[in-house]
């Protein structure tokens, strides 16, 4: 099992909770303290978790959509490679990819406890059954998805995605795609991650979630509505 560096006799590192993980004296994360600044909070009942497959925008979108809706931002990666203090790559060198997708597991389930936040998993954590039956009880999932030459062309300006370097990118995209679309239909909702600035795709994420919220909102009224209602 990978035991984290800084805490070395913690085991199961990846429990530790984050809640005020980024907070300022305020007690908010910097996404919280920014989005109260763009009027357009909108309250969570649940986290909003973001699944798609590599370079869709998971990270860089969702930390702008917790922004412009006020609420805290987590990225599954990164808080992986912070709680072992190894990168992904080298976590999937040492260990191998099955211990990252127990680890992976753990730190979304800590992730997902507390205020809901928006989190960017990586693009294997839906795949997993455990990680993927817990995600689709605890949130609302938003796929992002693209086509495979956007998709080849954002991940190849990094270095850092240990699948693709098992050979040709877009073969492995194509091939990751055909494996992992049906899954990540499984989403609550789906938005296209197409390219042109970050912020359309997230006006747009914003739009669909407002319309998704009214709509249960109106099936499944919150407690202190249905008591107004009823009187
Ligand atoms: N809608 C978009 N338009 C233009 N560029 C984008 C868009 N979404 C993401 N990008 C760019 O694509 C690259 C990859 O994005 P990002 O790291 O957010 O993907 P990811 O889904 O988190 O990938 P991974 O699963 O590997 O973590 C970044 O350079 C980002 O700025
Ligand atoms: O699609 C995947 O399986 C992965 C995506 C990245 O975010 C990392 O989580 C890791 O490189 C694996
Ligand atoms: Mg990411």
């Amino acid at each position: 099992m990978i035991r984290s560096r800084r805490h070395k006799n913690r085991r199961n590192f990846g429990s530790r909770r984050p809640d005020r993980q980024g907070a300022g004296r305020s007690g908010r994360s910097t996404s919280q303290r920014q989005g109260s600044r763009n009027q357009s909070t909108v309250k969570l009942d649940k986290p909003i978790v973001l699944i798609g497959l590599m370079g869709v925008g998971k990270t860089t979108i969702g930390r702008r959509l917790s922004r412009s809706i006020g609420v805290g931002f987590v990225d599954s990666d990164h808080e992986i490679e912070k709680a072992a203090q190894m990168s992904v790559a080298e976590i999937f060198d040492s260990y191998g990819e099955d211990e990252f997708r127990a680890v992976e597991r753990r730190v979304i389930n800590r992730l997902m406890q507390g205020k809901p936040k928006v989190i960017a998993t990586g693009g294997g954590a839906f795949m997993n059954e455990e990680t993927r039956a817990l995600i689709k009880k605890e949130a609302t999932t938003i796929w992002l998805n693209a086509d495979i030459d956007v998709l080849v062309e954002r991940t190849s300006r990094r270095d850092t995605r240990p699948l693709l370097k098992k050979g040709n990118p877009e073969d492995i995209l194509r091939n990751l795609a055909a494996e992992r679309n049906p899954i990540y239909a499984e989403s609550t909702l789906q938005v296209r991650s197409s390219d042109g600035p970050h912020e359309i795709v997230v006006a747009n994420m914003v739009k669909i979630l407002r319309a998704y919220y009214k709509k249960i909102r109106k099936s499944h009224p919150p407690e202190g509505e249905k008591k107004a209602k009823e009187s």
